[in-house]
């Protein structure tokens, strides 16, 4: 399955949660380079998959490889410290804490220096336009100052893919990018999503299917934790199979 452009792959991906299995044998083959979208109807697996190929979960059997190396049941800071960074949850923000702040910390947790220097003067002074430039590319720099938790929903949830930018990653896993967000900001979000994607590498959980479509080269549709399909939007999109499973789901 995975072939020499994939920097991210899955062989028999397998997690069970009571014996119930979540994810079943999942091939999956991520193209460097890519936007690559994980879709299906609720409760097919998408969220576990994400989990395990963050490290927040430990799959029961199979493999991830991540740019020819084997991660299988390496803990979120080894797959993270190995340049694959997920989206933080608006929750993580701390509401008093600048904006900026908020890159500069991760910044420096980046270069591993460790909580004794934890808003020392200095070193934020030293991370301040590095951090400027981030918060430029997710259209927050006007916004600098201003506490996190004074920021309207939709610029959180760009303040959290600054935080994941920070790190540098070469894959970025975005869980639900729109989600919760009204028609304005899924159009700045796909904007934005566009515009970093630029020399990286994008797997998303999404459920907009306008936002799948416009971003995504591949799609892997999942349903009842196995691959159901995987393929280009359009030719996904209109596969009677996944058509089935999404009417399916709706009459359920
Ligand atoms: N910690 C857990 N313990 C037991 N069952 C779980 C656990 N996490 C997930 N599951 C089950 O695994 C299945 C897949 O769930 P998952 O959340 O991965 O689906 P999903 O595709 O992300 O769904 P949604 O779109 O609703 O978020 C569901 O049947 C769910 O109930």
């Amino acid at each position: 399955m995975d072939d020499d452009r994939s920097i991210l792959a899955t062989h028999g991906l397998c997690r069970d949660f009571q014996g119930f299995r979540a994810v079943n044998a999942v091939d999956l083959a991520v193209a460097e380079g890519t936007v690559h979208a994980l879709v299906g109807p609720n409760g097919a697996g998408k969220t576990t998959l994400f989990n395990l190929l963050t490290g927040f979960l430990p799959p029961t059997a199979g493999r991830i490889t991540f740019a020819g190396q084997d991660i299988t049941g390496q803990p979120p800071e080894r797959i993270a410290a190995r340049g694959i960074a997920r989206s933080f949850q608006v929750t993580s923000l701390f509401a008093q804490m600048g904006v900026r702040a908020h890159v500069e910390l991760a910044l420096q947790a980046r270069e591993g220096l460790g909580r004794r220097f934890w808003r020392s003067e200095n070193l934020m002074r030293r991370f301040s336009a590095p951090a400027q430039d981030i918060l430029a590319e997710v259209g927050l720099a006007d916004l600098a100052e201003r506490p996190a938790g004074s920021l309207p929903y939709g610029q959180k949830r760009a303040l959290e893919l600054a935080l994941a930018l920070a790190l540098d990653p070469r894959l970025l896993l975005l869980d639900e990018p729109t989600a919760g967000m009204g028609l304005e900001d899924v159009d700045r979000t796909v904007a934005l999503i566009a515009r970093i994607r630029k020399g990286r590498t994008v797997v998303m959980v999404e459920h907009n299917m306008t936002v799948v479509g416009s971003l995504a080269d591949t799609v892997t549709v999942l349903q009842r934790g196995e691959v159901l399909v995987t393929g280009p939007y359009e030719q996904v999109r209109s596969d009677p199979r996944v058509v089935e499973a999404y009417l399916g789901a709706d009459v359920a």
